[in-house]
């Protein structure tokens, strides 16, 4: 279980309070207006912005100590999750060994990790030599093959097309499954969010103003703003 005890952050004049609970193994959709505060949630519970008060715990216990490299998750950003000079391999190899220094348990891991994204025949491309696409397949193997049990997506896929976007949506649903992981993802497709999600939260000016279960994500919604959220969507 991952637990937002009433974590409030300040950014200039822009204050954030988030409380939130998302069980193990949910996948939860983060919606909301462009500025609302996604990208800032999921750093908070990254580590790599402090909160003014509250914490995150994750199974009953604080995080707020560790730095962002020792916390039980990993990331997916839009973009710039690769390093350039590196190859497929050695870029999934990471999420297992910064050092690359790997035993033949871990390259046997790295090599099931590009098979599950259907890269197994391009390990000794450069993300230069690879599709918009193929680069996120890396940096997804990258992101589940580490055993941590919480992954943070940040509008993972938004630059793919439909098709690609849709196939790379049942890959994260298919794994996460498998490693009974705890999802949250932020995205700005609800048709996204219904492919993948169980649950979603809504967030609106730095606080989750409802969340619930996907299916009750609907443009007759009895909260107006998320309401007239969903119905501009459509
Ligand atoms: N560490 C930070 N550095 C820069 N801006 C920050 C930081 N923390 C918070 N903000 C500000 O927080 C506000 C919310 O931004 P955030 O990216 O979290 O929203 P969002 O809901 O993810 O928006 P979008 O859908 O456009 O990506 C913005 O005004 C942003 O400038």
């Amino acid at each position: 279980m991952l637990v937002l005890n009433d974590v409030t952050y300040c950014y200039h004049s822009d204050w954030f309070q988030f409380s939130l609970q998302v069980k193990q193994g949910d996948i939860l959709a983060l919606i909301g207006p462009s500025g609302a505060g996604k990208s800032t949630l999921l750093a908070l519970i990254a580590g790599f912005c402090h909160p003014e008060s509250g914490e995150v715990l994750v199974n009953g216990r604080s995080i707020q100590q560790l730095e962002p490299h020792q916390r039980p998750l990993s990331m997916l950003f839009q973009e710039h999750n690769l390093f350039d000079h590196l190859n497929v391999f050695d870029n999934i190899a990471l999420g297992l060994s910064p050092a690359l220094r790997l035993s033949q348990q871990d390259k046997r891991a790295v090599n099931q990790a590009a098979e599950k994204v259907g890269l197994e025949d391009k390990l000794t491309r450069l993300p230069g030599q690879l599709s918009g696409g193929q680069r996120q397949r890396v940096a997804l193997a990258r992101c589940f093959v580490q055993p941590h049990p919480i992954w943070l997506l940040d509008e993972p896929f938004s630059a793919l097309d439909p098709i690609l976007r849709k196939e790379m949506l049942a890959v994260v649903q298919q794994l996460a499954q498998e490693k009974q992981a705890t999802v949250i993802m932020v995205t700005h497709h609800l048709s996204d969010a219904r492919a993948i999600a169980n649950r979603f939260a809504y967030l609106a000016d730095g606080v989750i103003a409802n969340h619930g279960e996907i299916a009750a994500l609907t443009p007759e919604h009895a909260n107006e703003k998320l309401a007239r959220f969903v119905q501009a969507a459509h």
